[in-house]
């Protein structure tokens, strides 16, 4: 499928524009189907974008969110990724927040957990938000990870699983639960949201490479939905 691009001027005039669109998909998916389902990245690219969303008017109590990838940490823990998500929706009323992990975080109960919190769910996403790291990583899809090539299987039904980075990220040296490729692709509008000009150049790469275990956001444009691209300085 192909890949659009959007350019900011700004990371701020990005957040706006995501927030905008965030905003536009749950009001139609509320309006015609009665509830809006989102799958959110963690990281710090998208949190200004979800602290001007949830400052929109909205009937929260019909929006249900998912992290697209969580670091196997108990929710008490500095680096819990549902955790910053729930701060950053603080501005917001009644959405329901599903988590991937077990309060205890621990990885083999998280994994059965993530998969049964999103059977309930069974629908397309109305929206995926993902990030990239300069890794080429995106969710938890990490180059070099045991359960890359799992994860990564179109034909991989099951929604989520453990991802064990190899190397683990000296700034996050944690194992994580991911939803895998085929359930990232299971959405109405797929976005990519990314900063900088390193972040633009790895994509670049991304794109032409035919590797796509060692570029794993390029697997992004292997389903039948369009990536929309946010990039901004
Ligand atoms: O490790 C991760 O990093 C990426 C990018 O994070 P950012 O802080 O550079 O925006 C994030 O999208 C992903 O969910 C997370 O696992």
């Amino acid at each position: 499928m192909a890949w659009i691009e959007h350019d900011h001027a700004s990371p701020e005039a990005l957040a706006e524009a995501l927030a905008d669109e965030l905003h536009a998909r749950c009001r139609d998916a509320i309006d015609t189907r009665g509830r809006a389902l989102l799958a959110l990245a963690g990281g710090r690219t998208p949190l200004p974008a979800y602290r001007a969303f949830a400052a929109k008017r909205l009937d929260w109590s019909c929006v249900v969110m998912f992290p697209t990838d969580e670091r196997c940490v108990p929710h008490d823990h500095p680096a819990c990724n549902v955790t910053e998500l729930r701060h950053a929706f603080d501005g917001a009323r009644g959405e329901i927040i599903e988590s991937l992990t077990t309060e205890d975080g621990d990885c083999a109960r998280s994994e059965m957990h993530a998969r049964r919190r999103l059977a309930v769910y069974p629908e397309l996403f109305d929206a995926v938000v993902l990030g990239m790291g300069l890794d080429a990583h995106t969710a938890s899809l990490f180059p070099g990870a045991p359960q890359l090539r799992e994860a990564m299987d179109l034909d991989n039904a099951l929604p989520a699983t453990r991802v064990d980075p190899h190397p683990l990220p000296p700034e996050a040296p944690f194992p994580r639960i991911s939803l895998t490729l085929s359930h990232l692709l299971h959405s109405r509008r797929l976005i990519l949201a990314i900063t900088g000009e390193g972040k633009r150049e790895v994509l670049r790469k991304a794109r032409a490479s035919t590797r796509v275990s060692s570029f794993p956001v390029a697997a992004l444009g292997q389903g039948e939905t369009d990536v929309h691209v946010h990039w901004s300085p």
